[in-house]
């Protein structure tokens, strides 16, 4: 199966091939050219099925017969062998019609491990198949470098440089990134924004000399096999709660628009999902666009749900991409205009395609709090600041739509963000063991400017896996 260009001026390119590019090389992302479908029966067969069972199904279907599905297997089995979980994601009940999946017994305590620990396995293969190294730039929040850490650590054909916004993550979000003794791993603080992390990142991929000598691979969601493993999880919810016989809905803590783009993908494989709420915290430019038709960029405004902290959401374009009909001339347009003026305006057509599956809440910080105690209260149920925003977005869908039901997708565990939940409830949620030391790790990190040139020469300075240097 080939992958094509949401901008439409990019080579299309196998899937292998889709996974060590990342960004495409017009600046577009890539998708699958057709999205592959699996039948009701296939679907309902995946009830009472081990997680790791439906991945192999579903990426199956996504990967095609690329990589043989042995292969492919070892590496799911692999991957969810890591969690701490017997369900690998489990739901939870916390109210009528209203469930959590809790995303977050991975290694790092996110959802970004669910596609991270399969993505490590996959890149390690790729590269080793075709006797390649790797140079992995990411840009974070907090959890996608503390799950691309944790993936890649130690591995002898790739370094990873992640950055992420110097003082605006987690403690323990930081520590996770830096106190990995590992030489192929490097956390980089830079001053600014994840926006501007991210605008580094795509600048590094724009710069062609530099993508090919340091044979650049991403981990971030613009990487298509991020988005792809993490349709899986949205077959397992719906399939317990009675899918396909019985339509769901799910609520999900939105920032970059990749896990709620999963979503997408798995109703456009045949999923009868109902709605997908797109849930933001106070930067809501997903909600504003969802209800007003025009992306606005404005400043970015520092939460109680940090890795949420984002204006420019990437996978909006691959959404985009489908609600104009694959018209790639469209899609440029409107990224031409947003380079331009830092905003463009979604026509009418598209913007009524929109809304047909998604809908939007945005959740200002008071409400947050309001949350996190509330679940406790009524349900003896410790949520982190973005669960809750997911939780608070299903039940205001609830009160208007309350006979299907509704998974909010718990993105990370309660013990990534200490403060903001002892707050609201009291009660200090511990670390799992085998992170209980990690506050007395020690640490290493490079401060650097919000500089592409300066973050260019501190990688070519430091990265082994290219270079042949030694460790
Ligand atoms: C804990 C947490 N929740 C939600 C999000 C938002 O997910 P997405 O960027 O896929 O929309 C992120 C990061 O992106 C996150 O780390
Ligand atoms: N919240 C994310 C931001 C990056 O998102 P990604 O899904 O595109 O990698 C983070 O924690 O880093």
């Amino acid at each position: 199966m080939l992958h094509i260009s949401t901008r439409g001026e990019a080579q299309p390119l196998t899937f292998t091939d889709a996974l060590l590019a990342g960004l495409a090389r017009d600046g577009g992302l890539y998708v699958p050219e057709a999205w592959p479908s699996l039948a009701p029966d296939r679907i309902a067969d995946f009830a009472g099925r081990p997680y790791a069972e439906v991945a192999k199904a579903v990426l199956g279907a996504l990967v095609g017969d690329e990589i043989p599905a042995v292969e492919l297997g070892r590496m799911v089995d692999e991957a969810y062998s890591t969690f701490r979980h017997p369900a690998v994601c489990p739901l939870v009940q916390i109210g009528d019609n209203l469930f959590v999946q809790e995303l977050f017994h991975g290694p790092t305590l996110a959802f970004k491990d669910v596609a991270m620990q399969l993505l490590g396995r996959l890149m390690d293969h790729v590269l080793a198949v075709r006797g390649q190294r790797a140079t992995i730039v990411g840009a974070t929040s907090g959890d996608t470098g503390s799950a691309a850490v944790a993936a890649f650590a130690g591995s002898p054909r790739v370094d990873v440089f992640i950055l992420y916004p110097h003082g605006r993550v987690s403690e323990v979000q930081r520590r996770q990134m830096t106190s990995v003794p590992d030489a192929n791993v490097h956390a980089i603080a830079i001053d600014g924004t994840f926006d501007d992390a991210q605008a580094l990142v795509k600048a590094m991929f724009s710069n062609a000399r530099f993508r090919d000598e340091m044979r650049l691979s991403g981990i971030n969601s613009i990487n298509w096999a991020r988005v792809a493993a993490q349709a899986v999880y949205y077959f397992t919810a719906a399939v317990a709660l009675g899918a396909p016989h019985r339509q769901v809905s799910f609520s999900v803590p939105t920032g970059n628009f990749g896990n709620v783009l999963a979503g997408h993908v798995a109703k456009r494989m045949g999923l009868p999902v109902e709605r997908l709420v797109v849930a933001t915290n106070a930067n809501d430019i997903l909600a504003r666009t969802i209800a007003t038709g025009t992306y606005e960029v404005r400043g970015v405004i520092p939460t109680t749900s940090p890795s949420m902290d984002i204006q420019v959401s990437s996978n909006f374009e691959r959404l985009l991409f489908e609600a104009y009909g694959r018209d790639a001339a469209s899609v440029r347009g409107l990224m031409a205009s947003l380079a331009q003026s830092r905003s463009f305006t979604v026509a009418p057509e598209p913007l009524a395609a929109i809304r047909r599956d998604f809908e939007a809440a945005a959740v200002p910080e008071n409400e947050v709090a309001d949350e996190i105690g509330r679940t406790w209260r009524e349900a003896g149920y410790l949520l982190d600041p973005h669960t809750a925003i997911g939780v608070r977005a299903a039940r205001r869908h609830l009160a208007r739509a309350p006979a299907v039901p509704v998974v909010a997708l718990s993105t990370a565990h309660p013990a990534k963000f200490p403060d903001a939940v002892e707050r609201a409830t009291g009660i200090r949620p511990a670390l799992p063991p085998h992170l209980a030391d990690l506050l007395e790790r020690p640490e290493r990190v490079t401060r650097l400017p919000n500089d592409a040139a300066a973050i260019e020469r501190f990688i070519r300075a430091e990265a082994r896996a290219v270079t042949g240097r030694a460790a």
